[in-house]
């Protein structure tokens, strides 16, 4: 496995609410995170047809052009009653042509479950799933992949967060990702026994384990 000492690194997305989340998990290392935002690099087409491929595409795009360590985040909501999807599709089931648009995006997920019948909890579980890789311009790559089971809940519950998340009702909880304060949904910290909550977090957890000497 390859040392990783910590440093810079480069948080290889353009999505505002993961680059969040990320910033909030990574803060406690000491890491300096700066998004392939910042760092004016475009953003890559996500031709795989698997969340590690997506993720791989993601990072070695911005590890080469940086010459930094880069972590990505590819992620998606996989539906059983819909035979996974959206799946690695998540974020084209939001596209208009125009932007995103996530309040279609959920109406189109749960058009199909009314479809399929899926009328009862037990017809709506899913997961929200998120591959995080971590790559080096020399193309090394290391992945770390989190994920949280939940039920697909209607009407969209909740402004919090973002993408998805007001449908999205985790195992064992009352609230949706929408109602939960941020830091309930993804935090995650060092010497916690457990992972965390998110599927984000989750990943994030492994990958502090693994690369950034968290407990
Ligand atoms: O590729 P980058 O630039 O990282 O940003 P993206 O938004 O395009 O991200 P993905 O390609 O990984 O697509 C993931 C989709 O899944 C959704 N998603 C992922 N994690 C989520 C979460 O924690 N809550 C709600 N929706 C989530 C998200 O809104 C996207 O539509
Ligand atoms: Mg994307």
């Amino acid at each position: 496995m390859r040392k990783f000492e910590g440093g810079k690194l480069v948080v290889a997305s353009h999505n505002k609410g993961k680059i969040a989340e990320i910033a909030d998990l990574i803060g406690p290392f000491g890491i300096e995170a700066k998004s392939a935002a910042e760092y004016n690099l475009p953003e890559p087409e996500e031709t795989g047809t698997t969340f590690e491929q997506n993720a791989y595409t993601k990072a070695f795009a911005a590890a080469s052009a940086t010459g930094l360590p880069a972590l990505s985040d590819d992620s998606g909501l996989v539906v059983d009653a819909l035979g996974g999807a959206p799946g690695v599709y998540t974020a084209d089931w939001a596209e208009t042509g125009n932007g995103r648009d996530f309040d279609m995006a959920m109406r189109k997920v749960e058009h199909l479950l009314q479809q399929e019948g899926a009328t009862t909890p037990d017809k709506r579980t899913g997961r929200f799933v998120a591959v995080l890789c971590l790559a080096w311009p020399d193309g090394h790559a290391e992945y770390f992949r989190g994920e949280v089971e939940g039920t697909l809940v209607w009407p969209p519950r909740g402004e919090k967060g973002f993408g998805y998340d007001p449908v999205f009702q985790p195992n064992g909880y009352e609230e949706t990702f929408g109602e939960m304060p941020a830091s309930q949904k993804h935090s995650w910290e060092a010497g916690r026994g457990d992972l965390g909550l998110s599927h984000r977090a989750r990943a994030f957890a492994l990958f502090a384990r693994t690369r950034l000497g968290a407990a």
